[in-house]
C-alpha cells in the first residue's frame, strides 16, 4: 500500500520541487541571490484566495517596551474615552493621502520616523530577514559628500546643509528603489524631503516608525518640553508614510538598550521579541511568508489563510477591555483576534498602533480590524461626515498592516471600492447586519443582493450577521452557507445568528466564528464581553460532540522514549483547544513496528525520533521540502482517502486538501513526512544571534556535532540563516561524511567551491586556517547512553572556542540538562567573559513540538502553555 502510492507521490513530486528548489535558494532561503528571472515568480500574489476550493490556489492579483508596564499604567497612558462628544471626532494628525500599497514585492522598504524610534534597529532586523541592503541616511550622506552631516553643518551652514540634505535623500531613494531597506534619518523631517518620501510611497512602502514618547524621551534624553516638540514634529511622518509600525517595548532586552544611533554594534543582543515581530510584519508586506509556506510545508498551518481552512476562530476584543486584561493569558485556540475599535479618543491612531502591536507580540494571530459605528452615535456631526471619520480610520487600519478590515456594507459603493483599491495586502470583509428581530430572514434574497454587491466591489470576504430569538433561524443560516457555498467561485462567507438562540449557527459557521476566552469572562465587565460566544475550546469540543471531528492517537515513537517531554506537551494543547486526542511515547523497534501502529483509521499523526528519523524517509509517499532536503523527518502523517476529495497524488492541491481535513479518521493510504527539528533550531538562533555575530554569508562560520537526524536539522537550519561554511564533527567520520556530501549535492552550487559542509577528522587538531573561528555551536549528540552506545561527553577543543565575538551554542540533548559542552561554556565564559549566549534542549524541544502540533492538528498552538509544560515537567528527571 505504502508503497504503490510512493511511486506515483514521487512522480509528482520532482518538477515541483526544481522549481521551488529555485524560488527558494533565488528568493527566500537564499536571500543574497535574488536574480531578475524569479521576478515573476516571487510577485506571485496569492492573497485574494476567495474562490478556494481546498486544493485551489488561487493566484489572481487585485482589481518595546510598553507591553511590559503594569496593566494600570497602561491604562493611564491609553487614555480611552467613551464616545461623549460634543464635537466633532479629529485625530491628533493630518488625514493622509490614501495610498493604492500594492509594491512589487522586492521594492525597497523605507523607514522613517523620530531619532530613537529604532529605525535603525529595525532596519537591520528586517535587512538580515529579507536578505536585503542596508542603506542608512547618515552612512549615505557621508559617502557622497566625504564628511559628516555634523561637520557640513559646520562648514557650509544651515542653507547649504538643508538644500544638499534633501538631494541627497531623493538621489538615495532613487538610486535603491529595488532590494534595500533604508534608514532615513532626521533629513525626513523637511517639507521637501516629505514630499519626496510622499512620491516615493506611490511605489514602495514607507513605514513610519513610532515608539512610546517616554522612551524616547529617556532614550535620547529629552526634557519635556524638546520632547513635546519632537512629537509634534514626528507626527508629520504620518503624511508622507503609507504604513506604520509601532516598536513595541522588548523586555528581553532589560538593561541593555541603548540609542540606535549609536550603531548596530552597540544594539542590544537580545531583541528577541522586536525580531519576531518585525520580521512578521515584513512577510506580510512582501507576501513572502504564504506563498513560501504553502509550497514548502502544506501542512503548515501558515500555508492556507485561516479563510481557507476549516472551522477557524476569530477572538473577539474590545480595544476598551485591553487594558483590563493580559493579552498573552489569552492565548489559545483562535486562528485571529477581532480587535473592535469601541472607544474615541484624539490620540487613537496612536493607541489602535499599540495596541495592534501588543496582540501582535501576545498572541500571534491575525488581526481583523472592526470599527464599532456606535462610537460615533453620539456626535452631532453630519452623516457624511460621520462615514468620512469611519473610512479615515480603517484607512488607519490599513496603514497599520493589519490582514483584515471589516467595511460595513451600508456605506455607499464608492466609498467601499476604494478602500478595497488601497488595501494592499489587506483582505476586506464586507460586513451586512440585520439588527433588527423583525428584519427579513435567511432565505430572504436581500442577503444575496448584498452577496452580490460584496463581490462586485472586489471584497475579499463577507460576513452577514443577524439578530434573532429564534432557534429555528440557525436551520436557515446553514441552509444560506451552503446555498452560497455551491456558486463556483464564491466568495469566502460568514454567516451566524447574534443572541442566547444562535449558538448553533456560530458552530456551524465555517469561518472565523467569533468566540471569547474564558480569561475575559471572568476578568472582563459584563457589558464588555458578549456573553452568548463559546470560547474556542468550547466551538471545538462542540464539533467533537457533533461528529465533525473524530478523537485522535498521536504517538511519540523511537527506540528510547521514556524521558520525552513530547506528551505532557501535546496533551496539556489538546485540553487547552478542546480537542479530544491523546498522545504516548512508545519504544519500538524498527520500522515495521512504526508503520503496524500507525495503520489505526484514528491514527493521527507520530513525532518519530532516533534512530529512525532517516531511515523512514524512502517510506513515505511524500515529503514537505524541508524533510527532502534535510534528508529526515520527525513528523509523520497520514494520508487518507476521502470521498470526493479529489485525486490524492502529490501534488501541493492535494496535500492542501489532506491538510483541510486532517482531523477525521479514515483509512489510511499512505504517508507524509515532515520536519520539525530545524524550525526549533531556526528560531532559536534567530532568538539568539547577536547583531555582532549576525550571520555574513562570506565570513561566519559553524560547526554541528553529530551527524544523525538531527544534525541533518541543524546543517538545513544554518543555510537556512545564510551560513555558507558549515563545519561538522563526528566520532565515526563516515557518517559524517555522508551528511556532508547530501548538503554538498544539495546546496554545494551555493558556494564558489561546491562546498557547504566540510568534515573535521579530529578534535585534536588546529582550526583550518582560511576559516575564522566558529560563532554558532550546534551539538547534536545524546548526552546519555542510547541503543547501548556510550554518551558523547562531548567539550570543544579550547583552540576552536577562540571568537573575539563569542557566539551561541545551542545544545539540543536536554536530559542531563547541563551537559559536558554547556558546563564547559559556562567555564570559559567566567574566565574570558567572551559572548557566548547558550540555548539549552529546553529552548529549542517546545519551538519544535510548537510546529509539530500545528502540522499534526492544523490549530495554532498554545505556545507559552507548551513552554509551561516543559518547564513543569522537567524536574522528573533531575
Ligand atoms: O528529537 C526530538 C525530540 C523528541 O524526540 C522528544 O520529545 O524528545 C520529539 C521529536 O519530535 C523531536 O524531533
Amino acid at each position: 500500500m505504502v508503497s504503490g502510492m510512493s511511486c506515483r507521490a514521487s512522480e509528482g513530486f520532482p518538477l515541483q520541487f526544481r522549481r521551488l528548489y529555485e524560488y527558494i535558494v533565488l528568493a527566500c532561503g537564499f536571500p543574497y541571490a535574488v536574480e531578475p528571472k524569479t521576478r515573476v515568480f516571487v510577485e506571485f500574489s496569492i492573497r485574494r484566495c476567495s474562490n478556494f476550493q481546498p486544493g485551489l490556489v488561487n493566484n489572481t492579483s487585485k482589481p518595546d517596551h510598553d507591553l511590559h508596564e503594569s496593566q494600570s499604567s497602561m491604562a493611564v497612558e491609553t487614555q480611552l474615552e467613551y464616545p461623549s462628544l460634543g464635537s466633532s471626532l479629529r485625530l491628533d494628525s493630518k488625514p493622509q493621502t490614501p495610498s493604492i500599497r500594492q509594491f512589487p514585492s522586492n521594492a525597497s522598504i523605507v523607514l522613517i520616523g523620530s531619532r530613537g524610534a529604532g529605525k535603525r534597529t529595525l532596519g537591520f532586523i528586517g535587512a538580515t530577514h529579507l536578505g536585503r541592503r542596508l542603506i542608512t541616511e547618515d552612512h549615505y550622506f557621508q559617502e557622497t559628500t566625504g564628511i559628516s552631516r555634523g561637520e557640513f553643518l559646520r562648514k557650509y551652514g544651515n542653507n547649504e546643509f538643508y538644500r544638499r540634505n534633501v538631494e541627497i535623500l531623493k538621489q538615495m531613494l532613487e538610486q535603491h528603489r529595488s532590494g534595500c531597506i533604508i534608514e532615513c534619518g532626521m533629513g525626513s523631517l523637511s517639507n521637501q524631503a516629505q514630499r519626496a518620501l510622499r512620491e516615493y510611497s506611490k511605489t514602495n512602502p514607507v513605514i513610519y516608525v513610532t515608539r512610546a514618547s517616554h522612551r524616547i524621551r529617556s532614550l535620547l534624553r529629552l526634557s519635556e518640553e524638546e520632547a513635546a516638540r519632537l512629537e509634534a514634529a514626528d507626527l508629520s511622518h504620518r503624511s508622507c508614510s503609507n504604513l506604520e509600525y509601532y516598536n513595541l517595548y522588548d523586555p528581553s532586552c532589560d538593561g541593555t538598550d541603548t540609542p540606535p544611533e549609536n550603531g548596530i554594534g552597540n544594539v542590544s543582543s537580545r531583541l528577541k521579541n522586536v525580531k519576531e515581530d518585525f520580521s512578521n510584519f515584513l512577510d506580510f508586506l512582501t507576501g513572502q511568508g504564504l506563498i513560501r509556506n504553502s509550497l514548502e510545508s502544506p501542512f503548515s498551518i501558515a500555508a492556507l489563510p485561516p479563510e481557507c481552512r476549516s472551522h477557524t476562530y476569530a477572538l473577539s476584543l474590545r480595544l476598551s477591555s485591553i487594558p483590563d486584561l493580559d493579552l498573552a493569558e489569552l492565548e489559545a485556540g483562535a486562528d485571529a483576534v477581532q480587535l473592535k475599535i469601541d472607544i474615541w479618543s484624539p490620540h487613537l491612531q496612536g493607541i489602535m498602533a499599540k495596541q495592534v502591536a501588543n496582540i501582535r507580540r501576545k498572541l500571534g494571530v491575525p488581526i481583523i480590524f472592526h470599527m464599532e459605528d456606535y462610537v460615533f452615535a453620539d456626535s452631532p456631526m453630519s452623516v457624511v461626515d460621520k462615514e468620512h471619520a469611519y473610512f479615515e480610520l480603517l484607512e488607519c487600519g490599513l496603514r497599520l498592516g493589519v490582514e483584515y478590515i471589516v467595511v460595513d456594507l451600508r456605506f455607499s459603493s464608492d466609498r467601499v471600492a476604494h478602500l478595497v483599491r488601497c488595501s494592499g495586502p489587506t483582505k476586506i470583509i464586507g460586513h451586512h447586519l440585520a439588527q433588527e428581530e423583525n428584519s427579513w430572514g435567511w432565505d430572504d434574497e436581500s442577503w444575496m443582493i448584498q452577496y452580490q454587491r460584496a463581490k462586485s466591489l472586489g471584497c475579499d470576504m463577507i460576513r452577514f450577521v443577524r439578530a434573532t430569538s429564534k432557534a429555528r433561524d440557525n436551520d436557515t443560516a446553514r441552509e444560506f452557507l451552503a446555498k452560497i457555498n455551491a456558486i463556483p467561485g464564491h466568495l469566502p462567507v460568514i454567516a451566524y445568528n447574534l443572541g442566547e438562540h444562535g449558538r448553533p449557527s456560530l458552530i456551524s459557521n465555517q469561518i472565523f466564528t467569533p468566540v471569547t476566552h474564558p480569561i475575559m469572562q471572568a476578568t472582563v465587565s459584563k457589558a464588555q464581553v458578549r456573553q452568548f460566544l463559546p470560547t474556542a475550546a468550547e466551538a471545538v469540543q462542540s464539533l467533537y460532540q457533533s461528529r465533525i471531528l473524530d478523537p485522535l492517537h498521536f504517538y511519540h515513537l523511537g527506540a528510547s522514549v521514556f524521558y520525552s517531554l513530547s506528551p505532557a506537551m501535546h496533551t496539556a494543547a489538546y485540553r487547552v483547544c478542546g480537542m479530544e486526542n491523546d498522545f504516548q511515547s512508545l519504544e519500538v523497534t524498527s520500522l515495521g513496528d512504526i508503520f503496524r501502529l500507525c495503520q489505526d483509521s484514528n491514527f493521527g499523526g507520530a513525532a518519530i525520533t532516533q534512530p529512525f528519523k532517516v531511515e523512514i524517509l524512502s517510506h513515505v509517499a511524500a515529503k514537505s521540502y524541508h524533510a527532502k532536503a534535510i534528508g529526515a523527518i520527525n513528523t509523520l502523517l497520514p494520508l487518507r482517502m476521502f470521498p470526493n476529495n479529489g485525486p490524492l497524488d502529490g501534488s501541493i492541491q492535494s496535500l492542501l486538501r489532506q491538510a483541510n481535513q486532517r482531523s477525521r479518521a479514515g483509512s489510511i493510504v499512505a504517508y507524509y513526512g515532515d520536519n520539525t527539528d530545524f524550525i526549533g533550531i531556526l528560531t532559536c538562533l534567530r532568538r539568539n544571534i547577536s547583531p555582532r555575530n549576525v550571520v555574513q554569508p562570506s565570513k561566519t562560520t559553524a560547526i554541528v556535532i553529530g551527524a544523525g537526524g538531527m544534525a541533518r536539522a541543524a546543517v538545513y537550519a544554518l543555510i537556512q540563516l545564510g551560513c555558507r561554511k558549515i563545519f561538522m564533527y563526528n566520532r565515526t567520520e563516515a557518517h559524517a561524511q555522508d551528511v556532508a556530501s547530501h548538503f554538498n549535492s544539495w546546496a554545494g552550487g551555493l558556494t564558489s567551491d561546491g562546498k557547504i559542509v566540510h568534515v573535521l577528522r579530529s578534535i585534536h587538531e588546529d582550526w583550518p586556517a582560511g576559516y575564522r573561528l566558529p560563532t554558532i555551536i550546534i551539538s547534536c549528540v545524546p548526552a546519555r547512553s542510547v541503543a547501548n552506545q556510550a554518551p558523547a561527553n562531548f567539550e570543544m577543543p579550547m583552540q576552536w572556542l577562540g571568537s573575539p565575538t563569542g557566539g551561541v551554542v545551542v545544545e539540543l540533548a536536554y536530559l542531563p540538562l547541563d551537559t559536558p559542552l554547556l558546563k564547559q561554556i559556562r567555564r570559559v565564559r567566567e574566565e574570558t567573559k567572551p559572548a557566548w549566549v547558550i540555548v539549552d534542549g529546553l529552548e529549542v524541544l517546545p519551538e519544535q513540538a510548537i510546529a509539530q502540533f500545528e502540522l499534526m492538528t492544523g490549530r495554532k498552538a498554545p505556545k507559552s502553555r507548551m513552554r509551561l509544560e516543559v518547564m513543569q515537567n522537567y524536574h522528573r528527571y533531575e
